[in-house]
């Protein structure tokens, strides 16, 4: 698989809670690239967490801070990157994204719901009725994440492991097929 994705980065998009930073750690690991988290890195650029950026500057500059982190992240080779749920918001983005490999990872609302419930750190699910948010978010996000290469549905029963396995079985789909030598007629 390393080498039919010559160097090649992965790009995980999918909802918040999909498992785009714990399956892209995996990723990274079997591959022997390097592993990157945007929102990891924004926490790390600005010493602040997501919460409070969304809570002090607002969703906007959040944004930004995204787009400009994947922008400097699309230049480089053997990286897997984990996405905020959001990325694909951005027209912008998705120029970005297709330096790489685009994979979503397709897991129901309902399950996202449960992963999440325990999770304080998700500033756009602190409202009234995070079910409905989520809902809501996915309805919108939809046909954004349809754009991605790779679809890969996800169900609460898989490991993280079992999503990577998937992911590799189903890569050389969208990967050129090796060229294999003309035929030469004696
Ligand atoms: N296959 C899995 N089975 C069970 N739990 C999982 C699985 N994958 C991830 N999780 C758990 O679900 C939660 C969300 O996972 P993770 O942080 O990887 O999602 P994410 O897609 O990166 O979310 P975000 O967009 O908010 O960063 C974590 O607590 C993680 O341990
Ligand atoms: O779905 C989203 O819009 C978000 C998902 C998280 O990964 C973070 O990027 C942030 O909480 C926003
Ligand atoms: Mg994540």
């Amino acid at each position: 698989m390393k080498d039919r994705l010559k160097r090649r980065s992965l790009y995980l998009i999918g909802m918040m809670g999909a498992g785009k930073t714990t399956v892209g750690q995996i990723l990274a690991q079997r591959l022997e690239y390097r592993f990157f988290d945007t929102d990891h890195l924004i926490e790390q650029l600005t010493g602040e967490t997501i919460a409070n950026i969304f809570a002090t500057e607002g969703e906007e500059v959040f944004r930004d801070l995204e787009t400009q982190v994947l922008g400097q992240l699309s230049a480089y080779l053997s990286c897997v990157v984990a996405t905020g749920g959001g990325i694909v918001l951005r027209r912008k983005n998705w120029g970005f994204l297709h330096q790489g490999v685009v994979i979503h990872l397709d897991l129901p609302v309902e399950q996202l719901y449960t992963r999440l419930l325990a999770d304080t750190n998700r500033p756009l699910l602190q409202g009234v009725n995070p079910l409905e948010k989520l809902q809501e978010l996915y309805a919108q996000r939809q046909r954004l994440y349809a754009q991605a290469d790779l679809q890969i549905a996800v169900d609460s029963t898989d490991t993280p492991e079992a999503v990577a396995d998937r992911i590799f079985e189903k890569l050389p789909e969208i990967l050129r097929p090796p060229v294999s030598p003309p035929s030469v007629q004696e």
